[in-house]
């Protein structure tokens, strides 16, 4: 039988992830890599884990960044397994990407810049191609347009903050605002009632939500028409929010000025009126180490602890320790399950000591603290109470 309490947790690493983060895993109780076997954690940026084996070793998967649409979520909860993500950690690097965009698309920067990279330095009226030349560039000011921030989040309040300070005239839409968010937004942000008033009211539109089954195609045909001629509509948030034939029509018979996105899906390379980046958004040194930072310190303390905050499927549950021998739960959240746990333990002869039991949706978790280290046997029984999902026993570390 492993010695628990000294155990290495193998911990599979999907994607770049900082070493921020990852220096915080301390070779004595991790084995970190993109190689490891048998993982009890699954590390990953924008890896899609659909369709791939996550092996049964699996504890916790966590995304470093915030959209989680590239994992399985539902068959990881089926699993017992939290999925963990980094909320607020990049949207400061996606903000000002978002700045960039508007910018780039109202001073026309990739043509200018394509215009200045063409001239030939050896021209003795180089000057005056430039003077020439700008006319065609001429943009206008953020200051005093409208922007419309759909998805009133992490990012879109720090864009629509952004937007206030610009001078701009801010519309945010979120049927799900939290009260977190709605206290951090600036008093200036105007409420809008539906996607449609805020497509027809502004000169950007900005999405910021995330991509799951209610906001796919968001920007869609039969609303894209509701949009200025010359507005500008910005995609940070996936590719799938916005359907992309939609804006190529629109583009083509003048019904929209510019799609700047994150997501360069084959049909959109090379038209002049769309600024596609390379999923950029949270690809700066500062976004990247908060984000490894956050979801590796969540990881420790699941693994370590058992507590868990920012877990997309899992409530946030924390319990001071109060003995060396802790189990951790996660079942099924119907009646009954606290009293079965209990009577398996007693029965196995272990004194509950001190508890704590959440519940989020379907999902509950169960922290037990015990007087008596808890044998393999102990284990099994509870682990075999129907509705029970997983059960991990988290001795303190020798
Ligand atoms: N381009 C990039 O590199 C990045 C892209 N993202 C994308 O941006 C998304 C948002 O990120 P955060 O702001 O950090 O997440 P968040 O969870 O803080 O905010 C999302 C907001 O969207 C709102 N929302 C959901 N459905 C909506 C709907 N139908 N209409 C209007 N609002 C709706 C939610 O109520 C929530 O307030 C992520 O899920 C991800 O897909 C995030 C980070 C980097
Ligand atoms: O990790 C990345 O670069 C992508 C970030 C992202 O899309 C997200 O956090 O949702």
């Amino acid at each position: 039988m492993p010695d628990r309490a000294t155990q290495r947790f193998p911990v599979l690493v999907m994607n770049q992830i900082s070493a921020s983060g990852l220096s915080r895993l301390s070779a004595e109780r991790y084995q970190v890599g993109k190689d490891v076997t048998d993982p009890a954690a699954v590390l990953v940026r924008s890896a899609d884990l659909h369709g791939v084996t996550i092996p049964a070793t699996v504890q916790a998967i966590c995304r470093a960044g915030a959209g989680v649409n590239n994992i399985p979520v539902p068959a990881m909860t089926a699993r017992g397994v939290p999925v963990f993500n980094a909320p607020g950690a990049n949207a400061n690097a996606v903000k000002e990407l978002v700045l960039v965009g508007m910018l780039m698309a109202a001073r026309h920067i990739a043509p200018a810049l394509d215009f200045v990279a063409k001239l030939d330095g050896a021209s003795p009226d180089l000057d005056k191609k430039v003077e020439d030349g700008k006319k065609a560039f001429a943009g206008f000011e953020l200051a005093g347009q409208t922007l419309g921030v759909i998805g009133l989040g992490k990012i879109g309040c720090l864009v629509a903050d952004a937007a206030i300070k610009l001078g701009m005239d801010v519309l945010g839409f979120d049927p799900e605002i939290t009260v977190d968010a709605a206290w951090s937004l600036p008093s200036q942000v105007r409420r809008a009632g539906s996607v449609n008033e805020v497509l027809r009211a502004s000169r950007f539109v900005t999405l910021h939500v995330p991509l799951v089954a209610a906001t796919k195609g968001l920007v869609n045909e039969s609303n894209i028409g509701l949009m200025r001629a010359d507005g500008v509509l910005l995609n940070f948030s996936r590719e799938g929010v916005v359907s992309n034939s939609a804006v190529l029509d629109a583009l083509g018979a003048k019904e929209l000025a510019h799609y700047v996105c994150d997501f360069p899906e084959a049909s959109l390379l090379g038209h002049p009126k769309v600024i596609a980046l390379p999923h950029l958004g949270a690809s700066t040194r500062e976004a990247e180490e908060n984000c490894a930072v956050m979801v590796v310190d969540q990881l420790r303390e699941y693994l370590e602890q058992g507590h868990i905050s920012n877990a997309v499927n899992f409530p946030n549950v924390s319990m001071a320790r109060e003995s060396a021998y802790r189990i951790a739960i996660a079942n099924s959240n119907v009646p009954n399950m606290l009293g079965q746990i209990s009577t398996a333990m007693a029965a196995a002869g272990l004194n509950i000591h001190n508890m704590v039991n959440k519940s989020r949706g379907e999902m509950a978790y169960t922290l037990v603290d015990v007087d008596s280290p808890v044998t393999e046997d102990a284990l099994a029984h509870i682990a075999a109470i129907p509705g029970v999902l997983k059960v991990r026993y988290l001795p303190v570390q020798a």
